[in-house]
């Protein structure tokens, strides 16, 4: 891959969507500047601007199908193949590198010391890459955009907000980015104005850059680091190695000289003369002398190679214990932000993501999926006649109640206060009511005892299932409906709408 080209290329083409937002952020001043223009209060003179660019409406000036500003349009179609010829060679360098980054991932993954959190990077390189996977369609829904500023077909304005809400739901960003995706899937939702598409537009494909960018350092400095670890102890495994094989070459010389020397002695000792005989062998077992040294030098070598080799299984030993602890570090943490320190059941922000990856799931394959809000009747009661600490008391074992009566697949958490949520998966529709029922007996039959009072304590549900042209609020909103409902007809019930 060529390093110094693709961020190049990537500052490029952001500086060429910038461009692009200034081309586009210019126009309501040209349009105020426009002589032809009746002054727009209303702020519709993009739109008229728009309209101007692209013919449909040829202000009285201008000859009839072309467009007034020809600069201004020819400045936009100029970036606008720009745009295109820079995504098609960012994408493909951005191919390459990825390709080069899995194969080194998936070797590394071979090694024994790989870290466990190796396999599900391995994973999200494997999926298809946010960068050139997304931003060819969003330039499209772009282009898409600035044309219907000017035709104000409100059923293809529906399409297209469809289009960017479904290629949103599939991106995938955390921090800033995936706070600022967030806020244009809402502004899309509430249908807008189709003016402010093409801006919408052009700032997700800054997104989509930016977020592919902060991934991709992400991973390619996690794996450097990986790396280098690695290199280090493979360094230190091939001297061991070349260490181990040159040894055993000078055993074998050593073993082959003591041989020859022994051999040596005996063929004397057979058939000659004392004196020369007794020569011979202090001659031969000076020999033998040197080859002991050298027997003892070898044994010294043997002795560091070995230390050297306790080292470093000692030192894997650590790394595999530092990156289990990391895990298990990481693990809590993610589970202690999730979970609801009082009930411990899930939490509101566990309960968003499970709602969006259900809800995602739900439009691809639309299971029944039951949404169940459960209050807790009159709780205000319990708090001011027993005390707080007597309604945490209750929270926790209706908290723990709800867990363990429902299916391990379903999902239980703290709305906030004394509701809670239950999502049930695959539910069949006509017997929805009998495992909500049964919960809200369940809860009612719980023995509880505050300064020696016998408590019932009931709870009010209203439930529902997601139905076709619902979003995860529409949803909400109905279960909550619901649930005032139930707590209209005289609470410790059940109202399914
Ligand atoms: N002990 C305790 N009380 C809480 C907690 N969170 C909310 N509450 C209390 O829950 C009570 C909710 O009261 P309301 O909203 O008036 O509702 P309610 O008394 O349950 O009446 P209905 O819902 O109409 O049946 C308030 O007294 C809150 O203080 C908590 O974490 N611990």
């Amino acid at each position: 891959m060529n390093k110094n080209s693709d961020p190049m290329m990537l500052q490029d083409l952001v500086a060429v969507i910038t461009e692009l937002q200034t081309l586009l952020n210019g126009l309501p001043d040209q349009a105020a500047r426009d002589p032809a223009l009746p002054e727009q209060a209303d702020g519709r003179g993009l739109l008229v601007q728009w309209q101007k660019l692209f013919g449909s409406q040829p202000s009285p000036d201008a000859p009839a199908g072309e467009p007034a500003e020809p600069g201004l349009a020819d400045s936009l179609h100029r970036q606008l193949s720009r745009l295109r010829r820079f995504h098609h060679q960012a994408a493909h360098q951005q191919q390459q590198g990825g390709e080069q980054l899995l194969q080194a991932a998936r070797e590394l993954q071979a090694s024994p010391y790989a870290p466990p959190q190796l396999p599900a990077l391995v994973h999200d390189l494997e999926t298809p890459g946010n960068f050139f996977y997304y931003l060819w369609p969003l330039l499209e829904c772009y282009q898409q955009a600035i044309g219907l500023c000017s035709t104000q077909q409100e059923q293809d304005q529906r399409e297209l907000c469809q289009r960017l809400l479904q290629l949103i739901d599939e991106l995938d960003y955390g921090g800033e980015v995936g706070r600022e995706i967030g806020e244009i899937q809402q502004q899309l939702l509430q249908h807008n104005d189709p003016e402010t598409l093409p801006p919408l537009c052009l700032r997700l494909i800054e997104l989509v850059i930016q977020g592919s960018r902060t991934e991709r350092q992400h991973s390619t400095r996690f794996l450097a680091r990986l790396n280098e670890g690695l290199e280090g102890m493979q360094d230190q495994f091939s001297c061991s190695v070349n260490e181990g094989r040159a040894l055993v070459c000078d055993r074998q010389v050593h073993d082959a000289d003591l041989a020859g020397e022994l051999n040596a002695i005996g063929a004397h000792l057979a058939g000659h003369e004392q004196t020369r005989l007794t020569r011979e062998i202090e001659l031969r077992m000076n020999g033998i002398q040197r080859i002991l040294s050298r027997h003892e030098q070898l044994q010294q070598r043997e002795a560091a190679l070995l230390t050297r080799l306790q080292t470093l299984e000692t030192r894997v030993c650590e790394l595999k214990q530092q990156a289990s602890d990391y895990r298990r570090r990481l693990t809590s943490q993610n589970e202690k932000l999730l979970i609801d320190s009082l009930t411990q059941v899930y939490n509101r922000t566990a309960l968003n993501e499970r709602l969006k990856t259900e809800f995602q799931r739900w439009q691809k394959s639309p299971q029944p999926l039951c949404i169940t809000l459960l209050d807790i009747d009159h709780f205000k009661q319990i708090n001011d006649k027993f005390g707080h600490l007597a309604g945490d008391k209750a929270l926790r074992l209706i908290a723990r109640t709800l867990r363990q009566s429902v299916k391990a697949s379903d999902f239980v958490a703290r709305f906030g206060g004394e509701e809670f949520v239950v999502l049930m998966l695959n539910v069949d529709p006509q017997l929805l009511h009998r495992p909500l029922e049964q919960l809200c007996r369940k809860i009612a039959a719980i023995p509880f005892r505050f300064k020696q009072e016998r408590v019932t304590i009931t709870v009010s549900m209203g439930a529902t299932l997601l139905r076709h042209g619902d979003t995860i609020t529409s949803a909400l909103e109905r279960a909550d409906q619901a649930l005032y409902r139930a707590k209209n007809a005289g609470r410790n019930q059940l109202v399914i709408l």
